[in-house]
């Protein structure tokens, strides 16, 4: 928890692809995108990948919730039944705005959607690059929509603004907010925790089909220990169904293939992996105007250290948040929607009931107007999608004497499925993760359509302004062709990390998180999302665990 590495927000690219932060796992190649195997960072410290994520602290759109209730029968899950648990998570810090425009930072209904007192502060960034504001501009603009979100943590959050981040700005001023400073930290010496970090879960004991405690090894010797209530599975989106198959509880020929015997069959874990992949533009700056590239510069990196060592303000507190979200039914023609939905319906991969419903919820919402579709970011710095598979090589330094933009697109409810699964009985070997990253074509078709969007952006007077040439795509190649664009993002894709749906609610677990086929056996992670979000994903995982928190206590205490 002391750790600058991890405290100090701007400081987040240098997390991934250590061994003492990060898992350091990858997925299979992708043969739909551009054949690459992409890395697959989760957090090792605690506070898991809250502590290496990227502090973006976004709340999905209240159809996503509505539509989590829809799939599986229980209103609880929706929009009305979440709202309470985002509010108790959250602490909302003051910062000095600078922007007048209450519509750069959309949060006019304080009482009803933020909290006070919830043990992860969050906060707006006190320094930004005058040019984000100009996107915002040359975005609405382009959309050629009003400024409507009043707040964009209302579960409406259609426009474009700079977003609150996990950043402290009171009691821990300047530093990263996450699980560890936020959970863990004010409740480390109750008599009745006890933490073992270094410590790595082999298989949850079974008595028959009842949870009795968990197998771990530590300092190369294996412990059992018991459970005497139940047993609560919170290792995130690979790992859970991981330690769930070693364990025997999960798609019974998985297990056979994996040498594992099958205690329990419960064929949706590891199943229904689904994620947030991103697309990009990359722009040199015109010279004079500056970017955090400016950071490799002696000068501005000392007078950004100094901000930051004596009053934690700076760049160094304040990572990148400029982001919006985006329709698709604004961005493409009313018959592209219609060839889409055409598209999706004749050439569907969804099989099951729950497969089916989750496909009727992302047409609905693919033909809303009014639906957040795709998230847009301005990020002030160098992002290279061409590496975009590494993110070690993603955040990489821009041209000796330049300074760059980039202007990346994702695609929110994806259509694609994936899966985690062991291949073998060694819990130290890493499962085989396949993101299934555009299996469905329809993705990349969505995706390019949000690109060419994109692209009018950047040609709009406001921001092209401040641009000189474009290095990614090269200058001289146009995505002036809805083929052009799809094969661009193909081979240019990064990914937010939001892994979600390994455990998803309705099928590998109950409406109470529960293991089915296993008593005393609860899941709480991101694994249990049956569906996506519009958005980055922490605000969620901390909704959901706060709910789960009531569901325990109400179930054994
Ligand atoms: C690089 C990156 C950037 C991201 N950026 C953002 C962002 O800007 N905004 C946002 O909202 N979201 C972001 N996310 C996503 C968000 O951080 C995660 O979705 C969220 O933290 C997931 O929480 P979780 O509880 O499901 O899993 P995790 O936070 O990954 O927690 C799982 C925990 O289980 C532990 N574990 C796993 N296996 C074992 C085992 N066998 N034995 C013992 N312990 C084990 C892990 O060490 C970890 O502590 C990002 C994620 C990453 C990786």
């Amino acid at each position: 928890m002391n750790d600058k590495n991890v405290s100090t927000p701007s400081l987040y690219p240098t997390l991934i692809g250590r061994k003492e932060y990060d898992w350091c796992m990858s997925s299979i190649p992708q043969p739909n995108a551009g054949g690459k195997v992409y890395s697959m960072p989760r957090g090792k410290g605690l506070g898991g990948s809250s502590a290496i994520n990227y502090l973006m602290y976004v709340r999905g759109s209240k159809k996503d919730y509505d539509g989590w209730a829809e799939i599986t029968g229980d209103e609880s899950w929706g929009w009305d039944g979440m709202a309470k648990y985002f509010k108790k998570h959250q602490t909302l810090d003051h910062t000095n705005l600078k922007s007048k425009d209450p519509h750069f930072h959309p949060h006019a209904e304080l009482e009803k959607y933020h909290g006070t007192d919830g043990p992860i502060h969050t906060s707006f960034n006190d320094w930004y690059m005058p040019l984000e504001e100009d996107f915002a501009e040359a975005a609405y603009a382009v959309t050629g929509t009003k400024k409507t979100v009043k707040d964009a943590w209302s579960g409406d959050h259609l426009g474009f603004y700079s977003s609150l981040g996990a950043v402290n700005r009171s009691d821990d001023k300047g530093r990263r907010s996450y699980a560890a400073t936020g959970y863990i930290r004010p409740n480390i010496c109750r008599p009745n925790l006890k933490i073992l970090t270094g410590a790595h879960v082999t298989q949850i004991l079974l008595d028959n089909k009842t949870a009795t405690g968990v197998e771990f090894v530590h300092q190369r010797r294996t412990y059992k220990v018991p459970g005497s209530r139940e047993v609560i599975l919170t290792a995130g989106v690979i790992q859970t169904p991981q330690i769930l198959e070693l364990s025997g509880i999960g798609d019974p020929a998985v297990l056979e293939k994996a040498g594992i015997q099958c205690k329990v069959s419960n064929s949706a874990i590891g199943a229904n992996f689904q994620d947030h992949v991103l697309g990009g533009l990359l722009y040199d700056l015109k010279p004079g105007v500056e970017s955090m590239d400016a950071l490799r510069l002696e000068e501005f990196q000392k007078a950004q250290q100094d901000a930051y060592d004596k009053e934690q303000t700076g760049v160094y507190a304040s990572p990148g948040m400029m982001m919006g979200f985006v329709s698709y039914a604004s961005v493409a023609t009313p018959e592209e929607v219609k060839s889409t939905v055409a598209s999706i319906q004749k050439n569907s991969l969804a099989k099951t009931k729950f497969e089916k419903a989750q496909e009727k919820i992302i047409v609905d919402q693919l033909t809303d107007p009014t639906f957040a579709n795709l998230q847009t970011f301005c990020i002030p710095c160098r992002l290279d999608v061409a590496k975009g598979s590494d993110q070690t090589l993603f955040f990489g330094a821009p041209p000796t004497g330049k300074q760059q933009l980039s202007l990346l697109m994702c695609l929110e409810h994806p259509l694609s499925r994936g899966t985690v699964h062991i291949e073998s009985s060694d819990p130290m070997a890493p499962p085989r993760i396949d993101p299934g990253y555009f299996r469905n074509e329809v993705d990349a078709k969505i995706l390019a359509a949000g690109m060419k969007w994109m692209d009018k952006v950047a040609k709009h007077p406001l921001l092209a302004k401040s641009l000189a040439d474009r290095e990614l795509p090269p200058q001289d190649s146009e995505l002036d062709t809805e083929a052009k664009r799809i094969e661009y993002v193909k081979n240019h894709i990064s990914t937010q990390y939001h892994l979600i749906g390994t455990a998803a609610l309705g099928e590998a677990v109950d409406m109470k998180l529960r293991v089915k086929g296993v008593e005393r056996l609860r899941v709480c992670d991101a694994s249990i999302f049956p569906g996506h979000v519009s958005g980055n994903i922490m605000s969620t995982t901390y909704a959901v665990a706060e709910k789960a928190a009531d569901l325990i206590k109400a179930d054994i205490y």
